[in-house]
């Protein structure tokens, strides 16, 4: 079993991310981790604080000259930023007279589609600080950091290969049928700073963000997460918790601002007949397969051997310049939400985090079907499994 836990706020002194139950044996250093944060950074639509903030990756434990060692991986992701917020933020009491200026100021006015005004309620708080701290998506470099070590367990066990795209900005998406981006692929970010490997949809991504916000407005959209070579046999159909297609629906669905999950072509299929929604099996090239994968390579819960596919649909942005109308809690006056700067558009750096959580979620479920304490055992379990299956059936 793996697991996974991340700590700390977004302007604190860092993030830290643990992962228990990794095996032995995974190769990766902390160039491979801070190359993973830095994709999160990328992508147009971003706001300011991306340019001037850094991720700073320290390996804390469970790795030991670029090998895991079976024992919990701790991933601390430091923020450059922490000398300008050490007094506000700070951990220990600090004097009344140290805190001063607009950001040590209560935020009481709460920006609608945040967890301000909520988690204000629920936790007993005067200010919005204590929530939008650890609501903020900033937490998503810690998964990104730990997604990127399932990663490398993934590939080095059984060869299975990750790749997110973007398949929606707002209204703009990539055309139905287009191919899906290889493997290996990873885009020219100059020329696709978008993340969709559609060069003409890119551009009309990337004039809709422009628009956007020049109307002093926000976006949202849909990105994907294809997995390449996975064993077939991955989750059960026996309970619900065991569906792998739950597991995932739920990973994603757990990362800020994700309003819906599809698997395969998930809605889609609402609205077509049975023939042209399910994926006919035949003998090809030597070996069984799926005619179409609609299904998005998962069949009662469990992987069925073609490339896994799982979408996430991501809101707008919910701090939109043109201010939305609230109300201050101290006052109990109507009020326009607070917004100092923001993203316009987190589609492409979703697509990232997204990509880290199906990694972590595959990761575990790889580690139940086969177990094992180092990447050897793992491969070796997976290559016994596999000798099994009659020849007829792979
Ligand atoms: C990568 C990423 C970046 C984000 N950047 C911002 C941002 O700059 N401003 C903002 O208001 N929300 C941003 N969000 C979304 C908020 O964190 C999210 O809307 C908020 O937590 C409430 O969403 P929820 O209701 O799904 O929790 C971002 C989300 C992600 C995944
Ligand atoms: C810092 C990150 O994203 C932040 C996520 C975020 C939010 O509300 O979720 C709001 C923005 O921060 P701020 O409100 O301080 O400008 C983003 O920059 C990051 O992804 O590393």
């Amino acid at each position: 079993m793996l697991r996974w836990l991340t700590a700390g706020e977004s302007h604190g002194p860092a993030l830290v991310g643990t992962l228990e139950g990794l095996p032995a044996g995974v190769e990766f250093t902390s160039a491979d981790v801070q190359e993973a944060l830095a994709r999160r950074r990328l992508g147009y639509g971003r706001g300011a604080r991306m340019s001037f903030e850094k991720d700073q990756v320290t390996l804390l434990g469970g790795v030991r000259h670029g090998i895991s060692q079976g024992g919990p991986v701790a991933i601390m992701v430091g923020n450059t930023e922490w000398p300008k917020w050490e007094t506000v933020m700070s951990a220990d009491p600090v004097d009344a007279s140290e805190l001063t200026g607009a950001r040590a100021a209560a935020l009481t006015r709460p920006r609608p589609g945040h967890a301000d005004l909520v988690g204000m309620t629920k936790y007993d708080f005067d200010d919005a600080r204590p929530v939008l701290e650890r609501a903020s998506a900033r937490e998503t470099a810690a998964r990104v950091a730990l997604g990127l070590v399932a990663e490398k367990f993934l590939e080095q066990a059984a060869g299975i290969r990750l790749v997110a795209h973007t398949t929606q900005v707002g209204p703009v998406s990539v055309p139905e049928g287009a191919p899906l981006p290889p493997a290996d692929a990873t885009p020219q970010l100059d020329e696709d700073p978008i993340r969709c490997y559609h060069p003409e949809t890119s551009a009309r991504m990337v004039a809709e963000i422009d628009q956007c916000q020049s109307d002093g407005d926000t976006l949202g959209g849909v990105v994907e997460v294809v997995a390449y070579g996975v064993p077939v046999g991955l989750g059960s159909h026996v309970h619900w918790d065991r569906r792998l297609d739950s597991r995932l629906a739920g990973a994603l669905m757990g990362i800020q601002a994700i309003k819906g999950v599809e698997v395969g072509d998930g809605f889609r299929t609402a609205s077509r007949r049975g023939s042209q929604a399910h994926d006919e099996i035949e003998y090809r090239d030597g070996g069984v397969t799926r005619r179409t994968n609609r299904a998005g390579g998962l069949e009662g819960g469990m992987t069925n051997g073609e490339p896994l596919r799982v979408s996430a649909a991501m809101k707008p942005i919910s701090t939109v310049p043109r201010a939305l109308d609230t109300i201050d809690t101290e006052s109990g006056e109507a009020a326009k939400a607070i917004h100092q700067r923001s993203d316009v558009c987190a589609v492409a750096p979703a697509a990232v985090v997204a990509q880290a959580m199906v990694a972590l979620t595959l990761a575990d479920a790889l580690l139940e079907k086969f177990g094992g304490d180092s990447v050897g055992e793992v491969r070796r379990n997976i290559e016994g499994y596999q000798a099994a299956i009659p020849e007829h059936l792979r």
